[in-house]
């Protein structure tokens, strides 16, 4: 049973302190910052913080302890700053967003994109920590984290002007800095890409080496585009029917390169100026950037007409006039488009794909050279295509088996057009049963 305790009680529990006591305990308390300064200034250890570590935050332990979280003036403390251009700036908030949680005071929203292992990039919404103070604690110490705007980065059509944050720690040493932005980005970074390699990729005769040869040379003339003021860029446009290997391709050029691949698809109605913008500009340096989808979010010629704004026209202030940029679905601008496309965030030595399976449907500005210097059409399966997938899948195939399968596809009076993806799946469903994959063929020509 729950009840009052008898006061008696409660007295008799008490000790009473002797003056002794008292006066010793009020001595130590005068000189305990005193001694604490002592032990951090020789051993760079924080009494006060190791104790605080021990507890929660939002312990009464904890807040006894805590008093005012930030590093107390006076004391040794280590200050970094992290301007919104650096990487680990949204890393950075996040993290602290995370390490707040129990408690949040002051939050904004940030809609972001983020790179899954794919190599895709993702729209998240997030909440982090809005313009002002925050404290929390990272190993056992206490930070400050002050998110401040400055004016003086302002910059058009960039998403890192305006911001800096000034993060404050406790203690001299600063190797805490490091383990925090490990952490930090160790929350969202993407990881390496395991991209399959060049050879898995059947494309007509000719075609991948040309591509390879124009990135090599790229490559190699970094000199000239320097001595000649040209932007150190080049751009890649793919076109062609699904499924047949655009994506693929390009995965897999990167890896051929050793770069990482950001892919983001134009047709994700989330997009904005912004997002594209900073993705641009944070793309980790030895990227590749693959546009998927550009026809999607701007409509046809026609689209553009019926809106008044003149096609071909090399201008940036034309605006996006498909009809889900109508209905307010999509934030993604035709202008905001080409700036982040050719404005001053591009980075230098930036190798640029664009996918689009409408070639006729994109605007000629967005597609001249300087923004798509090289275009190649990536068609459905020719025969030889058809005979390199059937020995990728069939290593032990006598030549004649080969030759038959090659025949059956092509030797047909209503020959419907196949994609290389629709031929891979005609491989996956026979692979327990090898055989039949000649009967397994007609099937595919009739569910055209
Ligand atoms: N040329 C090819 N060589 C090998 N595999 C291919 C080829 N084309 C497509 N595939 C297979 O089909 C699947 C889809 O291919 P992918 O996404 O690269 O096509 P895409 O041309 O980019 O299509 P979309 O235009 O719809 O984006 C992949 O899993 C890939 O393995």
């Amino acid at each position: 049973m729950i009840g009052l305790a008898d006061p008696a009680e409660v007295s008799s529990s008490r000790r009473t302190l002797t003056f002794q006591e008292a006066s010793a305990g009020g001595l130590l308390a005068v000189l305990f910052p005193y001694i604490q300064k002592v032990i951090l200034y020789v051993f760079d250890f924080n009494v006060t913080e190791y104790v605080t570590g021990l507890f929660d935050a939002d312990s009464i332990l904890g807040k006894m302890f805590d008093g005012n979280s930030a590093p107390a003036p006076g004391w040794a403390s280590s200050r970094l700053e992290i301007p919104s251009a650096d990487s680990s700036y949204w890393d950075v908030l996040e993290f602290v967003h995370e390490k707040q949680m129990k408690n949040p005071k002051h939050l904004s929203l940030s809609t972001d994109t983020r790179q899954a292992p794919s190599g895709k990039y993702e729209t998240f919404h997030d909440f982090i920590p809005s313009v002002g103070t925050h404290k929390f604690r990272f190993q056992g110490k206490k930070f400050q984290i002050e998110r401040k705007q400055d004016e003086k980065l302002a910059e058009p059509y960039s998403a890192k002007r305006l911001e800096n944050l000034v993060l404050t720690a406790s203690g001299s040493n600063t190797s805490i800095f490091n383990d925090m932005l490990v952490q930090a980005s160790g929350t969202t970074a993407a990881e390496a890409n395991a991209n399959a390699p060049l050879s898995s990729v059947v494309l007509a005769d000719g075609v991948s080496e040309t591509i390879l040869a124009d990135i090599q040379d790229f490559i190699d003339s970094a000199n000239w585009y320097t001595e000649f003021g040209v932007p150190y860029r080049r751009g890649y446009l793919l076109y062609g029917p699904p499924g047949t290997g655009k994506t693929s391709f390009i995965s897999a050029v990167a890896g051929n390169f050793n770069l990482n691949v950001c892919i983001l698809s134009l047709s994700d109605k989330s997009l904005t100026d912004e997002i594209l913008n900073r993705m641009m500009v944070e793309a980790p340096e030895d990227s590749l950037i693959l546009l998927e989808d550009i026809d999607a979010a701007f409509g046809n010629r026609d689209d553009n007409i019926a809106s008044g704004s003149k096609l071909g026209e090399e201008s940036k202030t034309s605006s996006v006039t498909s009809s889900t940029a109508f209905e307010g679905m999509n934030r993604l601008t035709f202008s905001g488009l080409l700036n982040a496309l050719d404005g001053v965030a591009s980075s230098e030595g930036r190798i640029l794909f664009m996918t689009t399976n409408y070639v006729d449907r994109l605007d000629p500005a967005l597609i001249r050279p300087g923004r798509v210097d090289k275009r190649q059409y990536i068609g459905y399966a020719d025969e030889s295509q058809v005979e390199r997938m059937f020995r990728r899948f069939r290593r032990n195939a006598e030549d004649d088996e080969v030759k038959r399968f090659v025949r059956e596809v092509f030797d047909r009076p209503e020959r419907p057009d196949i994609s290389l993806a629709q031929l891979q799946g005609l491989f996956l469903r026979y692979k327990n049963n090898p055989d039949a994959i000649f009967s397994g063929l007609s099937m595919l020509y009739d569910e055209k």
